[in-house]
C-alpha cells in the first residue's frame, strides 16, 4: 500500500486535495465513500482525542474550568487561545498539549493505516499538518506539498472565522514553508480552482504515484 503524507501552509486545502489524490487511487467507478476512507485526518482524529475522558480532565486539571464549555466538553477555542496565542506560557502549553494527544493520534492512525493494508487497499493518504514537525513523514513513500499563496490562504482562513493574525500565530508553530517545500517529494499548486487542482493532481497521481503503487508494499 502506497503512503502519501501532505503538507502545506495552513489553509492549503490539503483536505481538499488530499480527497482528490484519494479519488485517483480509489480508480474510476469507486464511490465517494470507498475514496474517502483512504484520507486519514489528524485534525479530526485529534477533536476525537479531546473528547476521551481522561485528556478532558487531564486540561482541566492544568488549565482550569475556562477551558471548559457548558456540556462539560473542551473548549477548542478556549484552547486555541493558550497555546497560539501571545501569551509567555503558549509553547510550553502547547507542547503539553501535544504530549498529551499526539501518541494518541499517532496509535489511532497506524490502527487506521494497518486496517487500510489489511483489506488491499491500494493507497492510503496522511492528511497531517505537523507530519514534518513529528517525523512522521518516515512512514510515508511520497511526501506532497500543497501551495497556495499567502493572501488566498488568508482569506480561506477568514472563511473559517479565523481573525486575521490566527493563521501567522499557528503557522509560526510549524516549519517554515521553504522547509516544509524543500522537504517534499513534489509540489501541487493548490491556489486557482477546484478544477486546476484536480487536474494537478491527476497529472501528478498517473506520473508520480501510480507507477509506484505497483512496487508498494
Ligand atoms: C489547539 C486546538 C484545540 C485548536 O482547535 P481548532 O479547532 O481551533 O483547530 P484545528 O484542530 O481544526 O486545527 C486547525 C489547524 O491549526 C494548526 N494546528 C493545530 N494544532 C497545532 C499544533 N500543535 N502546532 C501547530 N499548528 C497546529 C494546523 O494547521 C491545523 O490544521 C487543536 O488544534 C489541538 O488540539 N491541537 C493539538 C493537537 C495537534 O497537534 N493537532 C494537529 C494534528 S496532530
Ligand atoms: N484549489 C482550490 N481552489 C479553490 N478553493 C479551494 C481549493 N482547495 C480548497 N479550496 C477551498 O478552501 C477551503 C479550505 O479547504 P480544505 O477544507 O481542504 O482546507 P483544510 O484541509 O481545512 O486546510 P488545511 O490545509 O489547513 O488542513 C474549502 O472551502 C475548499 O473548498
Amino acid at each position: 500500500m502506497l503512503t502519501i503524507g501532505l503538507t502545506g501552509g495552513v489553509a492549503s486545502g490539503k483536505s481538499t486535495a488530499a480527497r482528490l489524490i484519494a479519488e485517483q487511487a480509489a480508480g474510476q467507478g469507486a464511490s465517494s465513500g470507498e475514496a474517502a476512507r483512504l484520507v486519514l485526518n489528524a485534525d479530526e482524529i485529534a477533536h476525537r482525542v479531546l473528547d476521551e475522558p481522561e485528556v478532558v480532565a487531564a486540561l482541566i486539571e492544568r488549565w482550569g474550568d475556562g477551558v471548559r464549555r457548558r456540556d462539560g466538553t473542551l473548549d477548542r477555542r478556549a484552547i486555541g487561545d493558550r497555546v497560539f496565542g501571545d501569551r509567555p506560557t503558549a509553547e510550553a502549553d502547547r507542547r503539553a498539549l501535544e504530549a498529551l494527544i499526539h501518541p494518541r493520534v499517532r496509535k489511532r492512525l497506524m490502527e487506521l493505516r494497518e486496517g487500510l493494508a489489511s483489506q488491499g487497499a491500494p493507497a492510503v493518504v496522511l492528511d497531517i499538518p505537523l507530519l514534518l514537525e513529528k517525523g512522521w513523514d518516515d512512514d510515508c513513500d511520497l511526501v506532497v506539498f500543497i501551495e497556495v499563496p499567502q493572501d488566498e490562504r488568508r482569506r480561506r482562513a477568514a472563511e473559517r472565522g479565523w481573525g486575521p493574525d490566527e493563521l501567522d500565530r499557528r503557522e509560526s508553530a510549524q516549519l517554515s514553508l521553504e522547509e516544509k517545500r524543500s522537504r517534499s517529494d513534489a509540489v501541487i499548486a493548490g491556489g486557482d480552482s477546484i478544477e486546476a487542482l484536480s487536474a494537478a493532481v491527476r497529472h501528478w497521481w498517473n506520473s508520480e504515484a501510480e507507477p509506484r503503487t505497483r512496487h508498494a508494499k
